[in-house]
């Protein structure tokens, strides 16, 4: 494992296959800075084809079922994205756990699915606007981290990323001192949880991060990278992150 810094992007439902030429784009800034991590996860339409068209590039799949097959209508295995050429896959993003209802036990359980294909995970969490105003941040997301963690975790294929629900998309990031707190109890969640290990697990902050405040948001203390939403579907946004990162 590595104290690298870990850039990735997360393209939600957006791309269509004109989009490869973007994915390659940042492969080839990614290629410039081999002193980070860099990853896209896209739509799992795009999987393979970016995967064939940047065999040098990280991408990843957003989400996976956590049984390897049966009667799950319109979900793909971590073997199904992994023979796509996924190599990683976020998971239990706030975006699933609210629409989708997928608990802390699904998380869990897709974690130990896609540890079992050899593919990475980035398992999410973060409170909702309403937590954080009760004072509850720091419990929520530690409890969503104690039943999202897998039994058998290692750094090598384990990061986790927080993402307060209210910074996603909205363009507002929380205090630095917030992120600084948060990080901070994240890290030393992980190490109840592990134990030996748990400081090479790398923590990744998402949400409204952009090239205007990477380079401080990377700047905090156990933040070891991005998850990046908007600011990561073209070379232009993507790549002033992906310089901060590789500048610290
Ligand atoms: O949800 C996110 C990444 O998983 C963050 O999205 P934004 O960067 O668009 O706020």
């Amino acid at each position: 494992m590595t104290n690298r810094k870990y850039i990735v992007g997360n393209w939600k439902m957006n791309g269509m296959q004109a989009q490869l030429s973007d994915i390659a784009a940042i492969a080839e800034i990614a290629e410039q800075h081999g002193e980070i991590d860099v990853a896209i996860c896209p739509p799992v339409t795009l999987i393979a084809a970016a995967a064939t068209k940047c065999p040098q590039f990280a991408i990843g799949a957003q989400d996976c079922h956590q049984s390897s097959s049966g009667a799950h209508t319109g979900c793909v295995s971590a073997e199904m994205i992994r023979e796509a050429g996924a190599l990683l896959s976020i998971l239990g993003h706030s975006e699933r756990r609210a629409d989708q209802y997928e608990t802390d036990a699904d998380v869990k359980a897709k974690a130990e699915a896609v540890k079992a294909a050899g593919l990475g995970a980035i398992i999410c969490v973060g409170e909702t606007e309403e937590e954080r105003d009760d004072g509850r941040a720091v419990e929520v997301v530690c409890g969503q981290l104690e039943g999202s963690f897998p039994d058998e975790a290692d750094a090598d294929w384990l990061t986790i990323a927080y993402e307060p629900v209210w910074a996603i998309g909205t363009g507002r990031v929380p205090e630095t001192s917030d992120v600084k707190e948060m990080h901070e109890a994240i890290r030393n969640k992980i190490g109840k949880l592990m134990g030996d290990g748990a400081e090479k697990v790398r923590i990744l902050y998402g949400g409204s991060m952009n090239g205007g405040n990477a380079a401080e948001l990377l700047s905090v203390p156990n933040v070891d990278g991005g998850l990046v939403g908007g600011s990561s579907l073209t070379a232009d946004k993507f790549g002033p992150i992906i310089d901060a990162a590789a500048k610290l």
